[in-house]
């Protein structure tokens, strides 16, 4: 079953009062005759947490730019709690893929940390700065990274280097936390550690969570839902809903198998350079092709 909205089409739906972390009604985005996706209707839930999946160039680091404010729909209408998507909203926070920076770049953890704090919101002034201190020691706090915060950013480690990012995005304290990929080029220890932070701030501030990947098997304990985009098409439901060969076929127009090996879900036959396979003790794409049972040993 996919998502379906009571109502009148283009009504936002306001279920029970709770005004939506995040909204699409009626989206398209289209560049040219290419459209990526069309009639999209999504309402996240605050503290839901949807994954976005999908092959290369289906759309998904699209649909968090639009949400920044960044780059307009063709049609429809793209809300953040409530209000109109629109650049440096203090309602969004975001945390990019984990590129290592410069070792010569001259910022501190906690400087990176402190460009993520509005200043707009408290002035200027002896009242600011200590307001400003006093976030960014929170959210450095929140992160554990208390220990490694005043250590020039590009001296640190990758795993160090991302926990200072979601501290960046987490200090203004948003309503919604929209995350591309920043699992990549962890190990897994720090995959962990940092998709368990992404976990424990929606849990203690209701924060939505929309977290873009090609990897969905280290968070799927934590997903609600599932928006899965393939050329044109897409899918939204629970992971047991989208997550089937049935659905993932009709989308992909092709036989794609999803089989479940010991919790993980490995999905073939898609085509993508990446299948949805672990990276980290998983399946390399390949293994497991010729295994079309659900078995405990691929
Ligand atoms: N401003 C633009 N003008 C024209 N085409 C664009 C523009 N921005 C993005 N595209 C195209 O839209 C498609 C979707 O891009 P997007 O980065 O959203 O995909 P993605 O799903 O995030 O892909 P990936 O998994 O590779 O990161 C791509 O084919 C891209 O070339």
């Amino acid at each position: 079953m996919t998502d379906t909205h009571p109502g009148t089409p283009g009504i936002p739906s306001r279920t029970s009062g709770i005004v939506p972390a995040v909204e699409l009604s009626g989206a398209r985005l289209a560049f040219g005759d290419r459209v990526l996706w069309d009639g999209l209707d999504l309402a996240v839930r605050p503290g839901e947490f949807v994954a976005v999946l999908g092959p290369n160039g289906s759309g998904k680091t699209s649909l968090l730019k639009v949400l920044l404010g960044q780059l307009a729909l063709s049609d429809g209408v793209a809300r953040v709690a409530g209000a109109p998507a629109r650049a440096a909203s203090s309602h969004v926070g975001y945390i990019p893929q984990q590129k290592s920076m410069d070792a010569g770049l001259p910022l501190r953890g906690r400087d990176l940390v402190g460009l993520g704090v509005d200043g707009h919101k408290w002035g200027t002034g002896l009242r600011y700065r200590a307001h400003r201190r006093a976030v960014v020691d929170d959210a450095i706090a929140e992160v554990g990274a208390q220990a490694f915060a005043d250590a020039p950013i590009g001296s640190m480690s990758g795993g160090e280097q991302q926990r200072l990012r979601i501290a960046q995005a987490l200090v203004g304290d948003p309503r919604v936390l929209l995350c591309d990929e920043p699992l990549l080029s962890l190990d897994l220890a720090n995959q962990q550690l940092v998709s368990g932070l992404i976990d424990k701030r929606r849990h203690t501030h209701d924060t939505a969570v929309l977290f873009v990947t090609h990897e969905i098997n280290p968070i799927l304990p934590m997903v609600d839902r599932v928006l899965y985009l393939v050329d044109g098409q897409f899918r939204i439901g629970t992971p047991n809903e989208v997550m089937t060969s049935e659905v993932l076929s009709q989308l992909y127009g092709t036989d794609v198998e999803v089989l479940h090996v010991r919790g993980r879900l490995v999905v073939v036959g898609t085509g993508d350079a990446i299948d949805a396979l672990g990276s980290a003790g998983g399946l390399r794409p390949g293994e497991g092709v010729h295994h079309h049972h659900h078995g405990e040993h691929p």
